[in-house]
């Protein structure tokens, strides 16, 4: 607890006309509590004041005079107050002076300047500022504004403010709860996050205050004002919280309506306010007489919403502001009279820390259940509902405690709640049981030998081992089947994809490597080349499958599949569009280096076109002048020629599109072509094997020796593996079948050769298809011979 009584403070509004010396003086050094001593003219004197003294002085924590400007006030008023705030201290600061003396300007601030900065938005400043360094505690910070007018509460904050008269806005009332403490009802909280959400509220409550004034209601003059900044602080995984406030009083002007001389509205009002004024002065002067039992707090609402503030719990701080001019002298010397019975007052400030409401209503919660189930089972009515999950698990813990607790005399708690004995003794059988079999089975283990036979047990391991052994199966077959279909897949894929070898040369990039990919989805980008392989090795296999062709192909087929394939009719427009998609593919990578190059140029004259313009503006602020009226030609130059180049560059690019959709279409072509090509060679080989066989009977075939044609010449060295392909004719070279006139070489064509020359590869499969081969050559030749 902090016992202090309330702070005082005197401030002088500086004059605009120079003061006649010597109305007052500040003597700082007296004993160390300075003193204002205000001179009473002589015609004054005479008038107004009838004790005829000529000066009066009063003592004050510290007077400030004209020239003490706004960071003055704050650091050496403001301050100290906000830190016990952020302690966790309540805290108040009001000024208290006649209208014009400066109360608004000390406590919200000028409008003119940063400067002028008052004790709200600095203080504002400074808790943030402490709040973002302090990072041991949690802070919650809420804001309200309370506007007191004719003794009426209203909600500044209240966004109704705009649309509605003053009159119309629902009144802020007091509620007093049995500990006596105030409640304001109506009066909104806003949580301010930060110092700018905080100063928005407060602007918002200014312009609102602003909004209702009028010529007949000079708001700031004729209401009081309390700025009320509310801070919640705790610590991380504490259920204590500390709550302080800090109230920021701007009041109405303290004038006597005697000396203001006004009527109708004016009067009223400064009836009110003088009346509430009074009234707090009542209050000051009970709390400054001791053994005074009743401080009538309640006459008034402002004096009811500072009751903390004023002989509570709460640091005070007043601000006398004075106008010493010769005709205020009075006002002054009232303002002072009432700050020296103000710093009467004692206060006394504790920490305001309380449990966290929410913990407090869980606690709540909990002893209610308790006292209901005990209720259930003394009546005799237990609840019936099953546990939740939670209950369940939370249970089991304390169980598992329970069980785990050395100290025999330990208790397991779980409230008057039968569902949850129940549940205990269901628990503890389960667990009693679970021990039972696990020593059994230790014993059993134990004992060895026959003793102890469990049937179930052995046959259990047996499918066990059984079925492990399937699984291994399995496995083997797996492993073995993805052997033959990875082989399967590379061979069709070899094979198959032979003919695409070229394609797939000149797909691989349309643009040169290690450039980068244009912008957008350039069709043919480095992701679209890993596309179109893949598509490619897909399509490959799609086509053996389609064509039904044996995956593995021999030697001699291969061959006679080239030569059937060179002799197609279908294989001028394959040719032809090889042609085409090998011009295409050209055309497509030049294009793409064009792009590229396209994309360079544009990056280099967006950059010259940066440079000129930050050149410009350098210029123009080095000659002082504004951006030059005349226009920069080198900038327009520039300008046209990123144009033009952004508009080749999109023509290209739209040229790519349409080339790649060309290129997949005549891919997709030739793919149809292929199949076609592939199953007529399948159905033509078929067919020669029959005939083959048909003429040699089956088994006979590899002694069986045809006249077979002389070329192409097989190689008969069988050892040499590789060698066993076919190769040009080493001696007369028989012209390729397109090449010859089938009549004029005739004879050269299918001369009788001794079957020696036939290279047999020991293969039943790959010789019958030699042989096949030959035959169908044979035939081929003889039918165009006789034609
Ligand atoms: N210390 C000061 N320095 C400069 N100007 C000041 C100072 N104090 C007050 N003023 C100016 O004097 C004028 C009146 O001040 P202010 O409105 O703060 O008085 P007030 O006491 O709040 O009056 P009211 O009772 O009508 O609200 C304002 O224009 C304000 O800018």
């Amino acid at each position: 607890m902090v016992k202090q009584t309330i702070q005082i403070f005197a401030r002088v509004k500086p004059t605009v006309r120079k003061q006649p010396q010597g109305i007052y003086s500040i003597d700082e050094d007296e004993k160390l509590t300075p003193s204002l001593e205000i001179i009473l003219p002589r015609d004054l004197a005479d008038g107004f004041v009838n004790n005829k003294r000529e000066s009066y002085k009063f003592k004050f924590q510290r007077i400030f005079d004209q020239d003490a400007n706004q960071e003055t006030i704050f650091a050496n008023i403001a301050k100290p107050v906000a830190e016990s705030v952020l302690a966790g201290y309540n805290g108040t600061i009001f000024a208290y002076g006649q209208t014009g003396s400066g109360k608004t300007f000390t406590i919200t601030g000028g409008a003119e300047r940063y400067s002028d900065r008052g004790i709200i938005p600095r203080t504002l400043s400074y808790i943030f500022e402490q709040l973002q360094k302090d990072s041991s505690k949690i802070y919650t910070t809420h804001i309200s504004y309370l506007e007191i007018y004719n003794e009426c509460g209203y909600d500044l904050l209240d966004p109704r403010h705009e649309a509605s008269s003053l009159e119309d806005l629902p009144k802020v009332t007091i509620l007093e709860d049995p500990d006596q403490n105030i409640h304001l009802k109506n009066l909104s909280l806003h949580q301010a996050t930060t110092e700018e959400e905080a100063l928005n509220l407060l602007f918002l409550g200014d312009t609102n205050r602003m909004i209702a004034e009028t010529p007949m209601n000079q708001a700031s003059t004729r209401s009081h004002c309390i700025f009320t900044i509310h801070l919640s602080s705790k610590e991380p995984g504490s259920a204590a919280v500390r709550h302080a406030k800090l109230h920021l009083v701007d009041l109405a002007g303290s004038e006597r309506v005697a000396k203001t001389g006004v009527g109708g509205q004016l009067l009223t009002e400064a009836k009110y306010i003088n009346l509430s004024l009074h009234y707090l002065e009542q209050v000051i002067i009970a709390l400054s007489e001791k053994h005074r039992s009743h401080i009538p707090y309640r006459n008034s609402m402002m004096t009811s919403v500072l009751r903390d503030s004023l002989g509570g719990n709460c640091m005070t701080t007043m601000i006398a502001t004075l106008s010493l001019e010769k005709r205020n002298i009075d006002e002054s010397i009232s303002t002072c009279r009432f700050a020296q019975r103000v710093a009467l007052i004692r206060n006394e400030a504790v920490l305001n820390e309380e449990i966290d409401p929410r913990l407090v209503i869980v606690r709540l919660q909990k002893e209610i259940q308790e006292l209901k189930d005990e209720l259930a089972l003394a009546t005799g009515e237990p609840r019936t509902e099953a546990l939740t999950e939670a209950e369940v698990i939370l249970l089991e813990k304390l169980i598992t405690s329970f069980l785990e607790d050395q100290d025999p005399e330990s208790r397991l708690e779980v409230g008057a709640d039968m569902r949850k004995i129940h549940h205990c003794f269901h628990h503890f059988k389960k667990l009693l049981n679970d021990k039972k079999i696990h020593e059994q089975s230790t014993v059993c283990s134990e004992v060895t030998g026959q003793d102890c036979h469990e049937p179930l047990k052995e046959e259990e391991y047996k499918k066990l081992r059984d079925i492990l052994q399937q699984r291994d199966n399995e496995i083997n077959i797996l492993v073995n089947m993805l052997k033959k279909e990875k082989k399967k897949a590379q061979d069709a894929l070899h094979l198959c994809g032979m003919e695409r070898k070229e394609f797939q040369h000149a797909q691989s990039s349309p643009l040169s490597p290690g450039e980068p990919a244009g912008p957008g989805a350039l069709p043919l980008s480095a992701p679209s080349q890993v596309q179109d392989a893949t598509t490619l090795g897909h399509r490959s296999s799609l086509l053996c499958r389609k064509t039904g062709m044996r995956e593995e192909m021999s030697l001699g087929r291969q061959e006679a599949f080239e030569i059937f394939k060179r002799d197609h009719a279908d294989s001028v427009t394959i040719d032809d569009n090889k042609q085409i998609l090998r011009q295409r593919f050209s055309e497509a990578k030049a294009l793409g280096e064009n792009i590229n190059e396209a994309r360079r140029k544009i990056g280099h004259l967006k950059e010259e076109l940066t440079q000129r313009h930050l050149q410009q503006v350098a210029l123009g602020i080095s000659e002082n002048t504004a951006v030059p009226s005349v226009p920069d030609l080198l900038e327009e130059t520039l300008r046209s020629q990123l144009e033009e180049e952004k508009r080749r560059y999109k023509t290209m690019f739209t040229r790519l599109k349409a080339l790649k959709v060309e290129i997949e279409h005549l891919q997709l072509l030739m793919d149809k072509a292929k199949v076609k090509l592939q199953k007529e060679f399948e159905a033509w080989w078929a067919e020669e094997a029959s005939s083959l066989q048909v003429s040699s009977p089956a088994g006979d075939s590899l002694r069986h020796t045809p006249s077979l044609p002389p070329r192409p010449q097989l190689l008969s060295n069988k050892s040499d593996v590789r060698a066993r392909k076919i190769l040009p004719s080493p001696g007369p070279v028989l012209p390729s079948w397109e090449q010859t006139s089938p009549r004029a070489s005739l004879d050269d064509s299918i001369p009788e050769r001794p079957t020696s020359t036939i290279p047999l590869t020991g293969d039943s499969q790959t010789d019958s298809d030699i042989l096949a081969f030959i035959k169908a050559r044979q035939n081929v030749l003889q039918k165009k011979c006789f034609q």
